[in-house]
């Protein structure tokens, strides 16, 4: 039987071989030294990449295979600096993936994710153009691009939409997208899927193509295998480590195989073996070099230089290093000084571009992007400038008018109930005063039903015929009249006799309210008139309050006005917490943000493209919002304009900056949804603006003058006891002649004359 090859194990590297080992791998494309990641938490970690080894030659084309759900994405992710590893070092291209003038992420390297991570709302040249910009290339040097890339992929027409291609064909856009800036690193997850033969073949001739003059290297990863035979180097990873790593004719000379999927499954069975629980915290070195790989003679290298894995690992390097056209190798080992520069000044221009916020085709990429996916999103369209308006006249129509056509039940046994023939008489004629005190309630908002007996008026409110019932006795007029005449003198009976009796139905308590109101005021209008056509003073009618003219606001408030600037905002802020509190998302979930900060995009320019767009939105949907309320519906504007214009936009960009927290902190989109609706109501309440919330709450929108008319009536007129009060007080201190009389002294007063 077969045994392994020896393992050969390096010694402990002096410090000038430690710096050296450093310096050669700066020099490789990629390097990926004892890398571990893991999803999850600490306690509960799931295990991706264990001790992982990586070594990608600059100007070669390396393939990286493995079972799904290996960590191929990942590694991927964390080497276009996505992600970080938990332990572990990452150099590509010379640098850290992530630090400042490393290239990387940004133009230096060109990444096609495993989804399609496009936007659908763009045509293919926009998103192009949108990609170029981003790269920093000039327009016409995008369409060159272009055209070149619509032939190479066979792609349709540039104006169609990505999200009307079909699957291969958007794969094949997001293939063109990684190729667009010619990068000097291009790494492709599943380039191939759903791409027909032909066509795989021509890419895989691309690939080899660009690669072939030393200064591009390519990490493609691939479900088939046999492709992958083009590749000059060969990665085969399973369970978060590198079974091998070596080129694809290596590997089928050393087992021996016809097909790398043999190989493949060759190692994987031999790591299955090999792969007992206790070992499996060793390092994927150790567990190839007890593999038998049928070449006993032959040892594994193991080194930290190559993190080696397979056999002849340094040698196939070599080999490919000195096939490169430009003395590539030549250049690593003997002019180690020039390279070194090259990438020093290469960082240096990095560096200067850093220090700049933004570049110009960054900002006109990602403005373009947000406008055109709003300008071609009807339902987004729709949402940010018809719903504001909607919901204005809405609120205008529906909120702080009258309710009208109320029902109201009327039994007044003064009538004569057979021919309903009811008398008014407007001169100072004391019959028939209920008929006159009907006549006074108000037509518009209540329709007067008559009933024969008070219990079926009471009946009909039960039942929700009426809102309320009104009952007169056979003798109101002539015991009102001896109440105003007798005054103080007047019995209970007479008390009693000469009121009306009013049942609402309260459960509607705004209507309720506003009944209550309208009756006291008929009362009041009522009374008046009958002052006035007896030659008396009709303000003998009124409460003793006199309201002069209000220091702000006017004696008739209307109540549109009052809640207007509440309603204002509201839509403005709540519009934008809907439209930002998403928009992060679903571009995150769509793989667009990652591909987008691979491409070079920073946080700040997708925020501050956003907050851009927004603000614009906001000022359309301000001046939409405005226009309706005070030109369409005439709310009342008595300040500085521009003054409630800057409040609005500011109270937009309180609700942008909400949107944006919920946008960060939610994982998916249906948890910003329910956080900004569940947002809703404490950020109504807890705003101070009550008055709004009133509106939304469905509580009584009663206008404030009306309420306290109608609580102090309430208090002179209705409970005995209340009736009482001012009578005494009238006893003892007042005289009914004063000007200055009570409402009581209007009913004498009345009477005497
Ligand atoms: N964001 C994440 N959170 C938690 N676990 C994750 C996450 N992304 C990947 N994983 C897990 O990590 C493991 C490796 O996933 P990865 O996507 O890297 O595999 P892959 O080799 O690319 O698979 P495939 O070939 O199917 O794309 C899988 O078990 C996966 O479930």
């Amino acid at each position: 039987m077969d045994e392994g090859p020896d393992l050969v194990t390096v010694e402990k590297p002096a410090p000038l071989e430690r710096a050296n080992s450093a310096w050669t791998r700066r020099q490789q494309a990629v390097s990926v030294r004892r890398a571990f990641k893991h999803y999850g938490s600490s306690q509960n970690p799931n295990h991706v990449l264990s001790n992982l080894n990586m070594t990608v030659a600059k100007g070669t084309i390396y393939g990286l295979l493995g079972a799904s759900g290996c960590g191929k994405t990942t590694l991927l992710s964390c080497i276009v600096g996505r992600r970080r590893l938990n332990t572990g070092e990452i150099f590509v291209l010379g640098g850290k993936p992530g630090t400042k003038g490393s290239g990387v992420p940004g133009k230096r390297v060109g990444y096609m994710p495993q989804e399609i991570a496009l936007y659908g709302e763009f045509s293919i040249k926009e998103t192009m153009m949108y990609f170029g910009w981003i790269f920093g290339m000039e327009t016409p040097e995008i369409n060159d691009r272009l055209q070149f890339l619509l032939n190479f992929l066979d792609l349709p027409s540039q104006s169609r939409l990505v999200k009307n291609l079909s699957g291969g064909q958007q794969r094949r856009v997001s293939f063109a997208v990684a190729l667009m800036h010619d990068p000097e690193l291009l790494i492709l997850d599943e380039p191939t899927v759903g791409v027909d033969p032909l066509l795989r073949q021509s890419i895989w001739n691309h690939l080899v193509q660009i690669t072939k003059d030393g200064n591009k290297t390519v990490i493609i990863t691939t479900h088939y295998i046999e492709e992958a035979r083009q590749a000059h180097t060969i990665g085969l990873m399973r369970s978060g480590r590198l079974l091998a790593e070596e080129s694809p004719q290596v590997l089928l000379s050393m087992y021996n195989c016809q097909s790398l999927e043999e190989v493949f499954l060759k190692l994987s069975r031999k790591q299955g073996q090999e792969n007992s629980p206790q070992d499996a915290n060793l390092t994927n070195n150790i567990s190839l070099a007890t593999l038998h790989w049928g070449k006993k003679e032959e040892p594994v290298y193991v080194t930290e230089e190559s993190g080696v894995v397979g056999l002849n690992f340094h040698q196939s390097k070599e080999i490919l290093i000195q096939d490169n056209t430009n003395g590539h190798y030549d250049r690593m080992n003997g002019v180690a000084v020039a390279q070194g520069s090259k990438d020093d000044s290469v960082q240096c221009d990095e560096c200067s571009e850093c220090c700049n916020l933004t570049t110009k085709g960054k900002t006109k990429a990602l403005l373009q992007k947000n406008f055109l996916r709003m300008w071609r999103n009807v339902g987004v369209m729709l949402f940010i400038f018809a719903l504001p308006v909607m919901q204005v006249i809405l609120f205008c129509l529906a909120i702080g008018r009258d309710p009208t056509g109320l029902h109201l039940a009327i039994v007044n046994q003064e009538m004569d109930w057979s021919s309903r023939n009811c008398p008014v008489y407007n001169n100072c004629t004391f019959q028939y005063l209920s008929c006159r005190y009907i006549n006074a309630l108000r037509n518009d908002t209540i329709i007067k039903e008559y009933y024969e007996t008070p219990e079926s008026a009471i009946n009909a409110v039960k039942v929700g015929d009426a809102w309320g019932a009104i009952y007169f006795t056979d003798n109101f007029t002539d015991a009102l009249v001896a109440r105003m005449a007798l005054g103080r003198d007047s019995d209970d009976e007479i008390l009693d006799q000469s009121e009306m009796r009013v049942w609402l139905d309260m459960s509607n308590q705004q209507i309720g309210l506003m009944l209550n109101r309208d009756l006291q005021v008929a009362y009041k209008n009522f009374a008046q008139k009958l002052l006035t056509a007896c030659g008396n003073n009709p303000k003998l009618a009124d409460i003793p309050i006199q309201f002069k003219e209000p220091i702000y606001g006017s004696n008739e408030p209307s109540f549109t006005d009052f809640v207007a600037p509440g309603v204002i905002l509201t839509i403005v802020f709540f519009l934008a917490v809907a439209l930002t509190s998403s928009a992060l998302i679903i571009e995150r979930m769509e793989g667009l943000l990652d591909r987008s900060w691979v491409a070079g995009v920073l946080p700040h320019e997708i925020l501050f493209s956003h907050v851009i767009c927004q603000f614009v939105v906001m000022c359309g949907q301000t001046a939409l919002v405005l226009i309706f309320m005070i030109l369409v519906f005439g709310v009342e504007c008595k300040g500085d304009i521009f003054l409630v214009i800057c409040l609005t936009i500011l109270q937009g960009l309180c609700g942008m900056c909400f949107g944006f927290v919920i946008s960060a902190v939610c994982e998916l989109e249906r948890n910003a949804i329910q956080l900004a609706l569940g947002s809703f109501y404490p950020t109504l309440l807890l705003s101070g603006n009550a008055n709004c919330a009133e509106v939304y709450l469905g509580l009584p929108a009663i206008d404030d003058g009306y309420h306290i008319v109608a609580v102090d009536a309430h208090q002179g007129l209705e409970s005995p006891r209340d009736r009482r009060l001012p009578r005494l007080h009238l006893d003892h201190h007042m005289d009914c002649r004063l000007p200055h009389d009570i409402a009581p002294c209007t009913q004498v007063q009345a009477g005497l004359n």
